[in-house]
C-alpha cells in the first residue's frame, strides 16, 4: 500500500544519544558565536554534502515525534491504486472552509465537479490530527504523504487508513464513467496486452426503470444481479469465483441489448463487447478475455450467428498445438475451456452475458447451469411491458385506448422495438392520441398478417394431406 518510515530504535541508542548530545553542544556553541546569516550558510553547506545531509536527516528523524506514510503514484513500475483512492479522498474534502478549489467539467452538459486543490490538508480523525501533503517528485511522480504523531500509530494503522481507502474507493465508484471496449483484430495488437481493445465512453441512458418487461420478471433479474454485486463474502464462503453468467434469448428487438445497457448502468461496470467474428483462434480469444478487468460485463452478442457453436464439444475441434495458437480456429471447445478454467481462476467481479435469438440452435454444453447461471427469455410485448414503455415515452399511466391495445397485444406478436417506434412523438400535448391510434393500426396489421400466415400454413397442410 504505502511505504512506512518507522522510528529508529536499537542497541546503540545510548551511543547515538551521546553523539547527538555532542552535536548539540557544537551547534549551540556555533549559534552563540556566529550571526544568523552565517548559521544559514553553514546549514546550506551541510545540505550540499550528501553524507552530512543524510546524517542531518537521520538526526531529524530520530528526534521528531512524527511518523510518515507515503502513497506513491507509481510503485514498482505499476500504478498504485492506494494512491488513487487517497487522492480521490483528499480531493473530495470540500467544504466552505476550503480556500483552494479546482473546477472540472470534462463533458458538456454534466455538472461541475469541484475538487480541493491544496497541497497540504489537515484533518481530525478520532481526535488525532492527520496532516497530508501532496508532493511532486523528480520525473513528475506524485506522492500523497501522511504525517502523524507516533503516539497515534494504532489509530492510523488500525482504522484511519482503512477509512480513507474505503471512502476514496466509494467516491471513485460513484464518479466512475462506464466505458465500452471493443476488440481489435490481432493485426493491430502491439506487444503484451496493448492494443487488444479500443474503448469509448459509454453514454446510454437505458436503466432497469426504462426497461419494459413484466414487473415480477424484472424484479427477479434485478435482485439476482444485486445479490451478485453484494455477494463477495458469500462467494468466498462457498469457494466459488465471484462471477455470474447470463444468457439472454429472444427474437430481435425484444430488449436483449437494452438489458445489457441497464446492467452496466446499474453496476457501473465497463462493457467488453467481444466480437467473435474478428477473432482468429482460441489463443486470441484467451488473450482477449484474460486482459479484461474486474467490475466488467463481457458480452458476446448473437452467439448463435457469430460462430458454429452447434457442434459437439470435441467433434469439430482442431488438430494443432495445445492452445490453437496461429491456427485459424475459434471453437466452442476453446470458449468452454476458458469459461470453466482460466475464467474461473483469474480476476473477480465479472459478469458474462451471451445473447442469442434461437436457444434451440445452441449446443447444450454451452448453456448448462453452472456456466450460464441465469437464462432470461425476452419475448414479445405484453401489456405489462407496454405500460412501462408508454409511461417512459408518453408519460401516461392510463388512457381510454389502453383497453383496446391490451386485447390486441394478447393476440399479436409485436416486438418492443416496434411498439417503441410507434410511441415516439415530438409533442406530448398534441400527438398522444395519434401515436396510440398508430400503434393500434400497426397491431391490427400484424394481427391480420399473422392470421393470414397461419391460414396459409393450415391450407398447405390440408393440401399435403
Ligand atoms: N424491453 C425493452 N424495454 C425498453 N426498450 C426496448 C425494449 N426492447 C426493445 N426496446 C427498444 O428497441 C430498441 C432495440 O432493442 P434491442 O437492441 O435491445 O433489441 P435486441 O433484443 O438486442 O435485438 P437483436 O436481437 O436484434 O440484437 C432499443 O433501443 C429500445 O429502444
Ligand atoms: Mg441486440
Amino acid at each position: 500500500m504505502g511505504s512506512i518510515v518507522k522510528p529508529m530504535f536499537g542497541n546503540s541508542l545510548t551511543m547515538i544519544g551521546s553523539n547527538i548530545a555532542g552535536l548539540f553542544f557544537v551547534w549551540s556553541t556555533l549559534k552563540r558565536y556566529f550571526p544568523r546569516q552565517i548559521q544559514q550558510l553553514l546549514l546550506n553547506a551541510i545540505q550540499r554534502v550528501p553524507i552530512l545531509k543524510k546524517l542531518l536527516d537521520k538526526i531529524h528523524d530520530f528526534l521528531s515525534p512524527y511518523a510518515h506514510i507515503s502513497f506513491s503514484e507509481i510503485e514498482e513500475c505499476r500504478f498504485n491504486f492506494a494512491y488513487a483512492a487517497v487522492k480521490t479522498y483528499l480531493g473530495a474534502k470540500v467544504n466552505s472552509g476550503v480556500k483552494n478549489l479546482k473546477g472540472n467539467q470534462l463533458k458538456e452538459n454534466t455538472s461541475l465537479d469541484l475538487k480541493r486543490d491544496d497541497v497540504t490538508i489537515e484533518e481530525e480523525y478520532e481526535g488525532v490530527t492527520m496532516c497530508w501533503e501532496i508532493l511532486k517528485c523528480a520525473k513528475g511522480k506524485k506522492i500523497c504523504k501522511l504525517t502523524f504523531h507516533r503516539s497515534n500509530w494504532d489509530v492510523v494503522t488500525g482504522s484511519y487508513l482503512s477509512y480513507v481507502m474505503e471512502e476514496g474507493r466509494s467516491i471513485e465508484a460513484r464518479k466512475k464513467k462506464v466505458k465500452v471496449y471493443m476488440n481489435n483484430p490481432s493485426l493491430h495488437w502491439k506487444h503484451h496486452t496493448k492494443g487488444l481493445w479500443t474503448s469509448v465512453d459509454f453514454e446510454h441512458p437505458a436503466t432497469f426503470d426504462t426497461l419494459a418487461m413484466d414487473i415480477e420478471k424484472k424484479d427477479e433479474i434485478l435482485s439476482d444481479i444485486l445479490d451478485f454485486r453484494d455477494g463477495k463474502e458469500y462467494y468466498d464462503r462457498i469457494g466459488k469465483a465471484w462471477k455470474r453468467g447470463y444468457l439472454l434469448f429472444g427474437p430481435p428487438g425484444t430488449g436483449k441489448s437494452a438489458m445489457i445497457v441497464a446492467m452496466a448502468n446499474l453496476m457501473k461496470y465497463n462493457i467488453f463487447d467481444l466480437e467473435l467474428t474478428s477473432i482468429e483462434n482460441n489463443w486470441e480469444l484467451k488473450k482477449l478475455l484474460i486482459s479484461t478487468t474486474s467490475k466488467s460485463i463481457i458480452v458476446i452478442e448473437d452467439i448463435d450467428c457469430s460462430l458454429d457453436l452447434t457442434g459437439e464439444r470435441n467433434g469439430k475441434d482442431v488438430k494443432g498445438d495445445k492452445e490453437g495458437k496461429k491456427k485459424k480456429t475459434l471453437t466452442l471447445s476453446g470458449l468452454l475451456n476458458f469459461i470453466d478454467g482460466i475464467w474461473s481462476a483469474c480476476g473477480q467481479e465479472r459478469i458474462i452475458v451471451f445473447t442469442m435469438n434461437h436457444l434451440e440452435k445452441l449446443n447444450r454444453a454451452l448453456i448448462r447451469r453452472g456456466r450460464m447461471d441465469m437464462h432470461i427469455e425476452l419475448s414479445y410485448c405484453t401489456f405489462g411491458a407496454f405500460k412501462i414503455l408508454v409511461k417512459n415515452y408518453l408519460n401516461l399511466d392510463s388512457h381510454p385506448l389502453f383497453g383496446e391495445i391490451e386485447s390486441l397485444l394478447k393476440e399479436t406478436k409485436i416486438t418492443l422495438a416496434d411498439v417503441a417506434e410507434n410511441l415516439m412523438v415530438q409533442d406530448l400535448q398534441t400527438e398522444v392520441d395519434g401515436s396510440l391510434n398508430g400503434l393500434i393500426r400497426a397491431l391490427e396489421i400484424i394481427k391480420w398478417s399473422q392470421k393470414l400466415k397461419a391460414d396459409g400454413q393450415h391450407n398447405k397442410e390440408i393440401t399435403q394431406i
